[in-house]
């Protein structure tokens, strides 16, 4: 018999989903991806197609399988996806009700400011570690009961099933016959108390969400299910699952306290290892689960960025002054320095430490001597800049110690970036050799619970470093960038917010 030692990932983000086959040696033997359409239906809206998804997720999992040796060789799978994106389907059929809500989308924002002037805030932050934003779940469920006709009674009658796009995925995975959601991901509903690590039932009330709509809870490595046979050819353990931020973690082996990895997809996302104690943020980061692995759980600290690749997409397919992400890199060598631009890019408002869902965006500081040049490495600027307030914000809480980020997701391939966000940063930035690292991390998880690898600290010995970033600017200059940063996001924000990194005064001292 043919032994099994590679393991499946499932890794389904925001613009593309991808399935990658590992060995036991974490090496990447077959890789499969597929780019899906975006749905903005209105300004500030963003909706997914979860048949494109499941489609998308079916055949390139199909093609890796293939590629890699067959389904004889496959140990395990392990699912990561977005997060917080909200699909509601019936439990008869497996059919979506509506197109999946997205992550970015900011139709709740009224909704949500109005429950924090209806002082909900302080709870919602107390149990989940969340803030009241529209980037979460539950308004976004609310929104579906309340607009599409019919659905809240279907929801209280048990018809409907509710989840993320991870447990949407084992649910179909599973051939329906499992609904359920690991505790990273129920983490990012704003439903799910982190504490006692249940749903919530004043969340629930709060947001008026029916409990028959919710999925179980499960650790992020484990017995999850096993796939349809008439899937793959034959049934296939489902080992791991996780939110996509927090495989990451997993796959950049941060199991320490006070390691960091940021991951440089569609938005950033930087998850800073806070071991077994939740820390609270007094600088509006979020409190997070990072891993529960045998019932034991890790908690992170998170800063969220909404727009990090999606501004060099927006280069490409909005301004068209790109045909592909990576000319950035030259077109950002080619000038000494952005000329004075800035580009703060609030598509769809600005998340941590900002939170301000109706902020837009903008490119200030323009002037006749200004080139496409100069307004794509203001792009690149702006997420190494988005960085440093989170980086700041984790220092100034006490929690960021290390002076190492690990850096992954498909816009750390850009070299110049990589650099200048050491610079900014004034802390060395490591990349790994594998950029798949969300996938890698939902490997790591599906391996353990079959047997692939045996602990943590044999993952922890696997990881490989690609390249070291070592800053390498002037101080003065580097502070002269951050001012000027600075004043570019308070043009940004929608009045009666304040920029809420630390004043120039402060952050000087600090930097
Ligand atoms: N060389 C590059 N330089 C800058 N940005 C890049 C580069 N390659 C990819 N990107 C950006 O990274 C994003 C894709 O990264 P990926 O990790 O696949 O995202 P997601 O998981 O959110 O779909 C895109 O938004 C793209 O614009
Ligand atoms: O698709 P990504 O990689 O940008 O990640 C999306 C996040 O999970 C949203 O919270």
């Amino acid at each position: 018999m043919t032994r099994k030692t590679h393991i499946l990932a499932i890794d389904q983000g925001t613009t593309s989903t991808r399935s990658i086959v590992f060995d036991s040696k974490a090496r990447s033997l077959a890789l499969s991806r597929r780019e899906f359409t975006q749905h903005y239906p209105n300004p500030g809206w963003v909706e997914h197609d979860v048949e494109d998804i499941w489609r998308d997720a079916l055949d390139t999992a199909r093609e890796a399988i293939e590629q890699s040796g067959g389904v004889d060789r496959i140990a395990g799978l392990g699912i990561t996806s977005q997060r917080e994106t909200v699909v509601l389907w019936e439990r008869s059929t497996g059919k979506p009700v509506h197109r999946a809500i997205v992550w970015q989308d900011r139709r709740t924002a009224a909704f949500c400011a109005e429950l924090k002037r209806d002082g909900a805030e302080e709870m919602v932050r107390a149990k989940t570690g969340l803030l009241l934003d529209p980037y979460f779940s539950a308004s976004k469920i609310t929104w579906l009961l309340d607009n599409i006709p019919g659905l809240r009674a279907r929801a209280e009658a048990g018809e409907l099933a509710m989840g993320t796009i991870d447990c949407f995925l084992l649910w179909r995975l599973t051939g329906g016959k499992v609904h359920a959601t690991d505790v990273t991901n129920a983490s990012r509903t704003a439903l799910f108390n982190i504490h006692t690590q249940q749903w919530d039932h004043e969340l629930l009330a709060l947001f008026n969400v029916p409990q028959a709509l919710l999925p179980a809870l499960c650790d992020n490595s484990g017995e999850l299910g096993m796939t349809d046979p008439a899937l793959f050819g034959q049934s296939i353990p489902i080992g791991g699952m996780a939110g996509d931020q927090h495989a990451a973690l997993v796959g950049q082996a941060c199991f320490k306290p006070g390691m960091a990895k940021a991951t440089y997809g569609t938005g950033c996302f930087m998850l800073l290892n806070t071991g077994d104690k939740p820390v609270t943020s007094h600088h509006r980061l979020l409190t997070t689960i990072g891993y529960r692995i045998g019932g034991k759980t890790t908690y992170a600290l998170e800063g969220s960025i909404f727009v990090a690749g999606a501004a060099i997409k927006w280069l490409r397919d909005g301004l068209h002054l790109i045909t592909h992400a990576s000319q950035t890199d030259d077109m950002a060598t080619r000038v000494p320095d952005s000329h004075g631009v800035y580009m703060v890019p609030g598509f769809v408002g600005l998340g941590a430490p900002h939170w301000d869902p109706e902020a837009r965006g903008l490119i200030c500081g323009l002037t006749l001597g200004s080139t496409e040049a100069h307004i794509a490495r203001a792009a690149l600027e702006s997420v190494a800049y988005q960085t440093f307030d989170l980086a700041h914000a984790m220092r100034e809480d006490g929690a960021m110690q290390a002076q190492t980020l690990r850096i992954d997701g498909g816009m750390s391939a850009n070299d110049w970036f990589s650099q200048f966000l050491a610079n900014i940063l004034d802390t060395d930035v490591q990349r790994p050799v594998d950029l798949e690292t969300t996938a890698l991390g939902a490997a790591f998880l599906a391996g353990l619970a079959t047997g692939v690898w045996q602990s943590l600290e044999e993952i922890g010995t696997i990881w490989e470093q690609e390249r070291l970033f070592t800053p390498d600017i002037d101080g003065a200059l580097r502070l002269t960038l951050l001012r000027g940063w600075e004043d570019a996001v308070r043009r940004t924000l929608t009045p009666p917010h304040e920029t809420t990194s630390v004043t120039s005064a402060r952050r000087d001292q600090a930097a």
